[in-house]
């Protein structure tokens, strides 16, 4: 398999804090779906906001293929978040006094080169509400819109951080096996943050994360199938 994305000893320190990551390095695999553990307060959302290009890292280096994308310049980091890369977040980030299909229009680059709304729509089990404004759609419909308009741009890799923080069961089950389909369909590379245990059964790869380091990477030779999670 062809490594995506790869993490060499990055370090993150707040002023002049303790280190929030230690020297932190991975690779992740192209087409996978990889879980990023941790109890709160260990660094997840930092190592992620690094590894997309969100924040910096103190030092250590980041490389998206054999780019390294933390000596990129302003421009060029706005082309990598804008074109290579989608992001999906527990807060939805839908603009309200658009619709849904509006919305989702907004992640299409002006180049062209995007997926058909309606393609992503009827995957994502939306295509009845593309009319409808994000305060008339629930928790579950909107965060499909949000993974709609993340998607748009045909990204090569998709950043979730606690996407399922703020939905019930029912609807944190329909996203994640969404984005299972959607990593095997269009071969999008997925990084997931979460505090759910049930969730990472479902992953490829589990990596967990404490104190800033990297204490456990476990490939699933058998994820299960997102219908058997227990739901605590
Ligand atoms: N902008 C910031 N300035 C100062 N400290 C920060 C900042 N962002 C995060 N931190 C600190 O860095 C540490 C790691 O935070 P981070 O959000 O990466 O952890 P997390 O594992 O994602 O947590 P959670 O699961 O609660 O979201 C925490 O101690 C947090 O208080």
């Amino acid at each position: 398999m062809k490594t995506i994305l790869t993490v060499n000893e990055v370090t993150k320190q707040y002023r002049n804090n303790e280190l929030v990551l230690k020297a932190i390095s991975l690779e992740i695999e192209e087409g996978s779906f990889t879980v990023i553990i941790g109890p709160s307060g260990s660094g997840k959302s930092t190592l992620l906001n690094i590894m997309s290009g969100l924040q910096k890292p103190s030092s250590g280096s980041v490389f998206f293929g054999d780019k390294d994308i933390t000596q990129f310049s302003e421009h060029e980091l706005a082309d990598f978040r804008r074109l290579d890369i989608g992001q999906i977040f527990q807060q939805y980030l839908l603009l309200s006094h658009l619709t849904a299909e509006e919305n989702i229009r907004i992640g299409a680059p002006a180049t062209g080169g995007a997926y058909s709304v309606q393609e992503l729509a009827e995957i994502l089990d939306i295509s009845g509400v593309l009319d409808q404004y994000p305060g008339e759609l629930s928790g579950g419909q909107q965060q499909r819109v949000a993974i709609a308009r993340a998607l748009i741009k045909k990204p090569r890799m998709l950043f979730c951080d606690e996407v399922t923080g703020a939905l019930d069961e029912t609807n944190s089950r329909k996203v994640i096996s969404l984005l299972h389909q959607i990593c095997v369909k269009y071969g999008v590379t997925v990084l997931f943050i979460t505090h759910n245990y049930e969730i990472a059964r479902t992953a490829d790869r589990v990596i967990t994360i404490k104190d800033g380091s990297l204490i456990k990477d476990i490939h699933h030779k058998n994820p299960i199938p997102v219908e058997q999670m227990s739901w605590v």
